[in-house]
């Protein structure tokens, strides 16, 4: 049981803003020092097919198309991130869906301003996050690895 949480894995994607604006360092950053470990990431102008089954869900929403839009902008960086409970610390470690809710010390708490330029995407839940893994990387590029820095040092 702990071994499964522990190998718990989210997907998180940094928006077009995001990239635009240079904050893909900083987000990583977060996350490797959070104790989080990647597993997969990929630079990706992602399609509308792709984008329309991601956002499936909310194909009914009056800013639907816009959200379409505004993702297949530019590219935005992809990852898997791996460890215990990762999908909901890294919701915490986001913020809100709407920036203004969103506390300083978050990501789009301490980044952004508006929910239609909201920075980072994070699943929602075990469940979407092994949707949206599939849906966003193939199998051979989820990458299986030990951390043990003493060796890189020595
Ligand atoms: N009211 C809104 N207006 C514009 N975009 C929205 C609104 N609500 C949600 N979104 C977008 O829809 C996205 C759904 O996934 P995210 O939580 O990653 O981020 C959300 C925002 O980018």
């Amino acid at each position: 049981m702990a071994e499964r949480r522990m190998n718990e894995r989210t997907f998180i994607a940094v928006k077009p803003d995001g990239v635009q604006r240079k904050l893909v360092g900083e987000i990583v950053r977060r996350f490797e020092k959070r104790g989080f470990k990647l597993v997969a990431l990929k630079l990706i102008k992602a399609s509308e097919e792709l984008l329309r089954e991601h956002y499936w869900e909310l194909r009914n929403k009056p800013f639907y198309s816009t959200l379409i839009s505004y993702m297949s902008s530019g590219p935005v960086v992809a990852m898997v991130w791996q460890g215990l409970d990762v999908v909901k610390t890294a919701r915490k470690m986001l913020g809100e869906t709407n920036p203004a809710d969103s506390l300083p010390g978050t990501i789009r708490g301490d980044f952004c301003v508006e929910v239609g330029r909201n920075v980072i995407h994070g699943s929602d839940s075990v469940e979407s996050a092994q949707k949206e893994i599939c849906l966003w990387f193939h199998q051979g590029e989820l990458h299986r690895w030990e951390s043990s820095p003493n060796n890189w040092i020595y």
